[in-house]
């Protein structure tokens, strides 16, 4: 061995070992808890080599479904020509075209949606999607364009895109957006179409975090989309988060509660309202949502016979 040449570690191998042991057990906990799709998995496995996902073995991806007992494993891998042993991350061309051929029969019931979440001000719609992206991954969320600045701690390309108004403005010209909007009559934000598509066509539904003139337009294009509304326990409390949060000045607060007047009474347009008074609570509630409406739109097909 060269001076300066790092030495092999057994013990820090055997820790990330055990890591990612750890990491594939979670995913199927979350397969054999309905938490996780086994689309969304397997598509995820070909996305990222060396994730998790990548490194589940077929065999233990399908036994973490539920009603697949060993004979019925063993079974499928030999319809789908899989060895055993075979990672999912490794599975060849033919095979993927075969695994997805196969979850189109096993797993026809969930279409994956579009759902929108708006809401006033300050109720805590970022909170919510935040908890939602941290505890269900399978559900995108899209990152949308702004022209308004980043607030300290936002990060480009995380929170938001943050562009130029020129740059929007070519955005909105070459229609890459799905739906725009100027909010609380200052800054331009709009739902990029490329990624949003993306991911439905991957089998995933997405949460839209946006406004009221937003989820207009998305219930104008996308008929099924489901509307949520994330509503305060009071308005005071509104006012209190608001303040509370401490990134807009006093007139910038004024304008915001004057929208949300407005967003509070569009209320009956939405197919839902979910009242935000504990974060965890809400968060569920969104997602109960999101599972309800993928199983019951595959119900209404299989009862129409398509
Ligand atoms: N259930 C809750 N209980 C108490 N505080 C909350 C709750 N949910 C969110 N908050 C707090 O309320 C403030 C506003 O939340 P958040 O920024 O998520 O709102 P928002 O609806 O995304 O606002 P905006 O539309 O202005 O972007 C934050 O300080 C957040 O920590
Ligand atoms: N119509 C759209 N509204 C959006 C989008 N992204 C965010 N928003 C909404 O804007 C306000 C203000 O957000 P803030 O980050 O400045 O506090 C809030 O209601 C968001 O939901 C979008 O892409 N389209």
């Amino acid at each position: 061995m060269t001076a300066g040449a790092a030495m092999p570690d057994p013990a820090a191998a055997g820790r990330a070992a055990i890591e990612a042991r750890r990491a594939r057990a979670a995913v199927k906990r979350a397969l054999g808890a309905g938490q996780r799709g086994p689309r969304d998995v397997a598509e995820r496995a070909w996305q990222e080599p060396g994730s998790p996902e990548a490194l589940l073995r077929f065999s233990e991806y399908a036994a973490s479904l539920r009603g697949f007992g060993p004979t019925r494993v063993e079974r499928l891998m030999a319809d789908l020509g899989i060895a055993t042993g075979k990672r999912l991350g490794a599975l060849g061309n033919l095979q993927r075209e075969r695994v997805r051929g196969w979850l189109d029969d096993v797993d026809p019931s969930r279409r994956p949606r579009l759902i929108v979440l708006a809401g006033p001000t300050a109720v805590g719609k970022g909170t919510v999607a935040q908890y939602v992206r941290e505890h269900f991954p399978q559900i995108r969320q899209s990152v949308s364009a702004t022209t308004r600045a980043a607030r300290p701690g936002e990060i480009d390309g995380v929170h938001y895109a943050f562009v130029s108004d020129a740059d929007f403005d070519r955005m909105i010209e070459e229609r890459e957006f799905l739906e725009w909007a100027t909010v609380h009559n200052q800054s331009r934000y709009g739902t990029p179409r490329s990624s949003v598509q993306a991911a439905l066509d991957e089998g995933s539904s997405v949460l839209l975090e946006i406004d009221l003139q937003g989820a207009r337009q998305v219930r104008e294009s996308f008929p099924d989309a489901v509307l949520l509304f994330l509503a305060p326990p009071s308005w005071d409390e509104l006012v209190r988060r608001l303040v509370g949060r401490g990134t807009e000045t006093a007139s910038e607060r004024e304008r915001r509660l004057e929208t949300a007047k407005v967003e509070l009474a569009s209320q009956p347009e939405f197919d839902a309202t979910i009242v935000n008074a504990d974060v965890a609570e809400a968060a569920h509630q969104v997602v109960e949502r999101i599972l309800a409406a993928e199983a019951d739109d595959g119900a209404a097909r299989t009862r129409s016979g398509h």
